[in-house]
């Protein structure tokens, strides 16, 4: 075979929730192929599934409330057959995920490292000292100012910028080979945005980690993304590479979505890069 095994790929999946008048589906036959040390943006509006998929991928959903159905496949392994405990080795290990809202991710009460040391312990066998290192060296790597005193600190201590900097230096420290991120610049300002998506694109470059990047937003998108699907009312109804959706839409609604997208707000570096 001529080509190389997708990072992630999901097959004809579906996601339904049990309501009082039946299964109401949530997400229909959706086919994605995120393909190695690149980054695929899936964007839509609100409402469209786009979380909803995400944390199907995660197994993250109830499956008293939710039936999820289909083929999720990590470099070629079947992630719908694993049981909890293995599913929840491979998430951290394997899939590191960013979530939307940093503050939601840490628990109030514990410390930054804490909570940082115990996310390395709970994957590896590592020491407490070799953790707490490898979370320090991780948090440099982010270009986060003074880690050890990070370390020490409690989540609200920190600006949402700096969280989700450290969520990502922990969701990145045991070098995952696929990332999600679920619209990790949403709740930030436009500086922090900017660092955020520099990260992003760094990982990428400097480690050939495949990231999914879920946003609403296609100028985010529009500045990372390699491929781009869009969807819609729990389907994607188009997926191509960027340059070709930014440039020849063939859906009404995609092209809907690049006139209201924002003004693109990065800098020249970043800004659709010439592959
Ligand atoms: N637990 C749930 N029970 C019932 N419906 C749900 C549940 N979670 C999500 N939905 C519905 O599924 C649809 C898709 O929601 P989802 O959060 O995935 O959209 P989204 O594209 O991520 O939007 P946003 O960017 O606003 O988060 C919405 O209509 C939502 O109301």
């Amino acid at each position: 075979m001529g080509h190389q095994q997708n990072a992630l790929h999901v097959k004809d999946l579906n996601v339904a929730v049990k309501t009082p008048k039946g299964m109401l589906p949530l997400v229909q036959n959706l086919h994605l192929e995120l393909k190695p040390g690149k980054i695929l943006g899936l964007a839509g509006e609100s409402g469209s599934g786009k979380t909803v998929t995400c944390m199907a991928l995660l197994q993250l959903l109830n499956p008293k409330t939710m039936s999820v159905k289909g083929s999720i496949q990590l470099h070629g392994r079947e992630l719908t057959d694993l049981n909890q405990k293995k599913m929840r080795s491979v998430l951290g290990r394997d899939i590191g995920f960013i979530m939307q809202n940093p503050m939601n991710a840490f628990t109030p009460v514990y410390t930054i490292g804490n909570q940082f040391v115990e996310t390395i312990r709970s994957h590896t066998v590592l020491t407490k000292k070799q953790a707490v290192d490898l979370a320090i060296t991780s948090m440099e790597k982010m270009n986060l100012p003074e880690p050890s005193k990070l370390m020490k600190k409690y989540p609200f201590q920190l600006s949402g910028g700096m969280l989700q900097r450290v969520m990502i230096a922990i969701s990145m420290c045991l070098r995952p080979s696929v990332v999600i991120a679920d619209e990790p610049t949403t709740a930030l300002d436009v500086t922090n945005q900017l660092q955020v998506l520099r990260e992003l694109d760094r990982l990428r470059t400097e480690c050939g980690t495949s990231i999914l990047l879920i946003s609403h937003d296609l100028g985010v998108i529009s500045e990372l993304a390699d491929d781009v699907a869009v969807m819609r009312n729990g389907r994607i109804i188009e997926t191509a590479d960027v340059f070709q959706l930014f440039d020849h839409p063939k859906q009404e609604y995609t092209k809907q979505l690049l006139q209201a997208r924002p003004a693109l707000l990065l800098n020249d570096q970043l800004k659709r890069r010439v592959i």
